[in-house]
C-alpha cells in the first residue's frame, strides 16, 4: 500500500503462479483418463469376484488421491509473496499510539514442558522491541502447578535486568537459552557473564525444584509467597480438580526494570478445572485466557503462543503492525499469521518435522485468497474477531469483557482480582456462547484449524507473514513415536471437522467459494490419505506373489498415463520444496513420512475417530513431550530413526516394509526365471518403492543394536502378521479361483 508514499507491506503473485495453472489443467485431464481406464477395467474385464474387488479398491484409492490432489492444488493457484517495512512504521503511526498487546502462553504439563522452556518463551515476547507499558504476558498453566509457578516467580526478577540488557544491547536472540547457547553472547562484555551466571543460577534452582516436585521451604521467602503455594497444598487439591488462580507476578505500572524504565505485565493463571465438566483442553484455555486478559488489560490485539515457540525476532509484533494498522489492504483483516519454524532439527529433517506445506507453502497460496488458517501459535488476533463477524458483533454476557470496553482500574485492585477469578472457574461458561459462537471453538481436538475455519466463514480474512528471519522457533518431537502420536491427535481432530455440519466442502465452500473451501477439506480429509496407502501398500504386492498382474504391461499405452501419473505429483511435490528453500534430501524423508503417516497415524486416527463415534472410545489432547533424552537426541542428530517401544502404532509400517521385501525378491526371482518383465513391471516397482522407503526401518530390525531400535516383540508380530496376510490371501485365491 502507499500511506503517504511510505509503503508498509507489498505483495506479489510467485512466478510458479501461471505453470501451475496450466500444468493442473493437463494432469486433470491425466486423472480424468485414468479414472476413464479404471471403469472401463471394472465393467469389460472384471469377471471374477478377485478382479473385481481389486479394481474396485485400485478405483477408490485412485479417486482419493485425486479428491486429494484437487486440494493440494488449489493452493496452487493463487500464491503470493508479501514484503514488510517495519522500518516504515513510526512514520504513519507515532510510538504512543501502538495498540496494546496481550499475549497468551499455553502450558500445560511440567514434565512433559519443562517450566525453565516457558520461562525462557515469556522471557523473550516480553522482552519484544515495543513499549513495555502495551505489552502483558498471561501465562495459563493448565497443569495446574506450583512449579510452574515458582519458575515464573524466578523469571519476573531476572526480567528485571534481562529486558534492559536485550534493549541497551539490541540483542536479537532475546530467549535467554538461545542467546547464551549461541557465539553471539562472548561479544559484548563482562556484564554478560554476570547475568549468564544469573540465568544459570534461576535455570537449576528451578530444575531443582521440578526434579523434587515441589518448592521446597527455603525457596520461599516470603509470607505472601507462602500462602500462595498453600494454594496448591489445600486437601483435595489436583491438577485437574482445583478452582482458579490468579497471581499478577508483574504489575507493569507499578514497576521498573533495572534501567528505570516500565515493564510489561506478568499474569499467572490457573483455571479452575472438577471433574464434571469438560474443559476443552488448550481451547478451553484460551477462552479463559481472553476473559481474564479482557477483565484486567482488553488489549485490543491477542497473541497466541505454545509454551515451546519462543521469540526469535524482537520486530514481530511491528510486523504484524504493518498489516492491522493499515485497514485499508484488508478491511476485514482478522489476523496476521507467522509460521510455525523449529529448531534442533537434524540436517534432513527424518520426521518431516517441518511440516513445510502445512506451515509455508499452503498458507502461501491461501494468502493469495481469504487468507491462510489459523495455526496455534504465532498468530496476531484482532480481540474483535473473537465476538461475532466482522458486520454482526455479538454481545458477551458481561459488559467488561465487550472487546471495545476500557480497563480503568489497575490489575491488581480488588475489583479486578474478584472478576477475573470469577471469569475463570469452571462453571463460568455454561450457559453461555463462549466456544460456540465466542471465542475459540470447541469441538475439535485441532482448536486451532476448527477456530480459522469458523472465523474465515464468518467473513474474517487473514494475512501470513513469513520474514526470512522467523519470527518463533518452537520445539519437534524426536521419536518416531512421539510424532506419529502427535499426528494422530491431529487427524482425530481434522476428522471430527470434515465429519461435522461444517464439513468444508459444502459448508466452507458457501461462505468463503470453492477454492477456499478446498482448502480447508484438504485437512479435514487429511487422515483419509490413509485408504489409498494401505491399499497400495499391501495388494499390489500380494496380488505379484499370487501371479496375478494388476497393472496395464509396459507396452500398453495405459501404463505411460501411470507413469505420467505418479511422476507428475511427485515431481511437483519436489519442486514445491525446492521452491521453498528446502532440499531434495528434506523432500525425500517428507515423501516417506508421507507414507508413514498413512500406515500410521492417519490411519489410527481413522480407526479411533470411527470408535469413538460408536462410543467405544474417547481421545484427549495428549500433550507434545518436549523434554530432550540425551542418547536419544544423539542419535536424532546422526539422522537415525527412533522407534525404540513397541506400539500397535508401528505394525502396519514394519508388516508392509516386510511384505514389499519379500515380494521384490519373489518377484525378481521370478523375472529372471521367466522373462515375463512386462506384465509384473508395475507392481515390482511398486514393491521397490516401498523397500527403499522401508530402509530405516530394515535397519532398525536388523543392522541396529541401540535403544532405538525395533523391538524384537514388534518385528516378530509383523512377520506373523505379513504370512497371515500372504496366507489368507493365497486361501481366498484357491477356494475363489
Ligand atoms: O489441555 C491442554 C492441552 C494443551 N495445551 C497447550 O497447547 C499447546 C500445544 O500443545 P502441544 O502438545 O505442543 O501440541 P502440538 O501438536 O505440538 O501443537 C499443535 O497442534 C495443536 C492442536 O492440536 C495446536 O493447538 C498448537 O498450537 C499446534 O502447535 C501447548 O502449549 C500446551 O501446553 C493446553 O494449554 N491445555
Ligand atoms: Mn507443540
Amino acid at each position: 500500500m502507499a500511506n503517504m508514499g511510505v509503503p508498509l507491506h507489498t505483495s506479489k503473485h510467485m512466478s510458479c503462479m501461471g505453470f501451475n495453472r496450466v500444468f493442473a489443467i493437463i494432469y486433470i485431464c491425466a486423472i480424468v483418463g485414468l479414472i476413464y481406464h479404471h471403469i472401463h477395467t471394472l465393467l469389460r474385464h472384471s469377471t471374477t469376484f478377485i478382479s473385481l474387488a481389486i479394481t474396485m479398491s485400485l478405483l477408490i484409492s485412485d479417486l482419493i488421491l485425486a479428491f486429494m490432489w484437487c486440494t493440494t492444488t488449489s493452493f496452487r493457484l493463487c500464491p503470493i509473496l508479501r514484503q514488510v517495512y517495519p522500518e516504515n512504521l513510526e512514520k504513519i503511526l507515532h510510538k504512543k499510539d501502538f495498540p496494546a498487546i496481550d499475549i497468551f502462553i499455553c502450558t500445560a504439563d511440567p514434565y512433559k514442558e519443562p517450566p525453565m522452556n516457558v520461562v525462557n518463551t515469556a522471557l523473550s515476547l516480553m522482552a519484544y522491541d515495543y513499549p513495555p507499558e502495551k505489552i502483558s504476558v498471561y501465562v495459563s498453566d493448565d497443569g495446574g502447578s506450583e512449579l510452574t509457578l515458582f519458575a515464573f516467580m524466578e523469571a519476573a526478577n531476572f526480567a528485571k535486568i534481562w529486558l534492559p540488557f536485550c534493549r541497551d544491547n539490541n540483542v536479537m536472540d532475546r530467549c535467554p537459552e538461545a542467546y547464551f547457547g549461541s557465539e553471539s553472547h562472548g561479544k559484548v562484555g563482562p556484564e554478560t557473564e554476570e547475568l549468564k551466571a544469573m540465568y544459570e543460577t534461576m535455570k537449576i534452582k528451578v530444575e531443582n525444584v521440578v526434579e523434587r516436585g515441589e518448592v521446597c521451604p527455603d525457596y520461599i521467602t516470603n509470607e505472601q509467597q507462602r500462602q500462595t503455594f498453600n494454594k496448591y497444598r489445600t486437601p483435595g487439591f489436583t491438577h485437574s480438580c482445583h478452582s482458579s488462580i490468579i497471581q499478577v507476578l508483574i504489575e507493569g505500572a507499578k514497576e521498573k526494570d533495572k534501567g528505570g524504565q516500565s515493564m510489561p505485565n506478568l499474569v499467572y493463571l490457573s483455571r479452575g478445572k472438577n471433574k464434571n465438566s469438560p474443559h476443552h483442553f488448550k481451547a478451553g484455555a484460551l477462552n479463559t485466557l481472553l476473559r481474564v486478559s479482557g477483565i484486567m488489560t482488553n488489549a485490543p490485539i491477542v497473541l497466541t503462543q505454545d509454551c515451546d515457540m519462543y521469540s526469535n525476532d524482537p520486530q514481530t509484533p511491528k510486523r504484524a503492525l504493518c498489516f492491522i494498522s493499515d485497514p485499508p489492504a484488508r478491511p476485514q483483516l482478522g489476523y496476521v499469521q507467522f509460521p510455525q519454524r523449529y529448531h534442533g532439527l537434524n540436517k534432513d529433517d527424518i520426521y518431516g518435522g517441518e511440516f513445510l506445506r502445512l506451515f509455508l507453502a499452503n498458507p502461501v497460496g491461501m494468502d493469495g485468497l481469504q487468507g491462510p488458517s489459523y495455526v496455534g501459535s504465532g498468530c496476531f488476533f484482532r480481540r474483535r474477531v473473537f465476538f461475532g463477524g466482522p458486520t454482526s458483533m455479538l454481545q458477551p454476557e458481561i459488559q467488561e469483557l465487550r472487546p471495545d470496553c476500557v480497563v480503568e482500574k489497575p490489575i491488581t485492585s480488588e475489583a479486578i482480582i474478584e472478576l477475573a477469578h470469577h471469569v475463570a472457574e469452571c462453571n463460568y461458561e455454561n450457559n453461555t456462547k463462549w466456544g460456540s459462537q465466542l471465542g475459540f471453538r470447541y469441538g475439535s481436538l485441532v482448536e486451532d484449524y476448527f477456530t480459522g475455519y469458523r472465523l474465515q466463514c464468518e467473513g474474517w480474512e487473514s494475512v501470513f507473514c513469513h520474514p526470512s528471519r522467523s519470527a518463533f522457533l518452537g520445539d519437534v518431537p524426536i521419536s518416531l513415536i512421539d510424532a506419529v502420536s502427535q499426528t494422530k491427535r491431529w487427524a482425530i481432530g481434522l476428522l471430527e471437522v470434515g465429519f461435522s455440519k461444517y464439513i468444508p466442502v459444502v459448508f466452507g465452500s458457501r461462505y468463503m467459494g470453492h477454492i477456499m473451501g478446498l482448502c480447508y477439506a484438504h485437512y479435514a480429509f487429511w487422515p483419509i490419505w490413509s485408504i489409498p496407502i494401505v491399499i497400495y501398500s499391501f495388494i499390489p504386492q500380494i496380488a505379484l506373489l499370487n501371479g496375478l498382474y494388476i497393472f496395464p504391461e509396459v507396452t500398453d499405452p495405459w501404463f505411460l498415463l501411470y507413469v505420467f501419473v505418479f511422476l507428475g505429483a511427485y515431481a511437483q511435490d519436489c519442486y514445491d520444496f525446492i521452491l521453498f528453500g528446502s532440499t531434495f534430501k528434506r523432500w525425500w524423508n517428507d515423501q516417506r513420512i508421507w507414507l508413514i503417516r498413512g500406515l500410521s497415524p492417519y490411519l489410527f486416527g481413522l480407526i479411533e475417530y470411527i470408535a469413538k463415534h460408536l462410543g467405544i472410545a474417547t481421545q484427549g489432547f495428549n500433550v507434545t513431550s518436549k523434554v530432550q533424552d540425551n542418547e536419544q537426541s544423539k542419535r536424532y542428530d546422526q539422522g537415525l530413526m527412533e522407534f525404540g517401544v513397541h506400539s500397535p502404532m508401528f505394525l502396519p509400517l514394519t508388516t508392509a516394509s516386510i511384505v514389499s521385501l519379500f515380494t521384490l525378491i519373489i518377484g525378481i526371482i521370478q523375472m529372471l526365471s521367466m522373462w515375463e518383465v512386462e506384465k509384473s513391471f508395475a507392481q515390482l516397482f511398486i514393491a521397490g518403492f516401498g523397500v527403499l522407503n522401508s530402509w530405516p526401518i530394515y535397519e532398525a530390525m536388523i543392522l541396529r543394536s541401540d535403544k532405538g531400535r525395533i523391538p524384537v516383540k514388534t518385528t516378530m508380530i509383523s512377520i506373523c502378521l505379513a504370512s497371515l496376510l500372504y496366507g489368507g490371501a493365497s486361501l481366498i485365491l484357491y477356494i475363489m479361483c
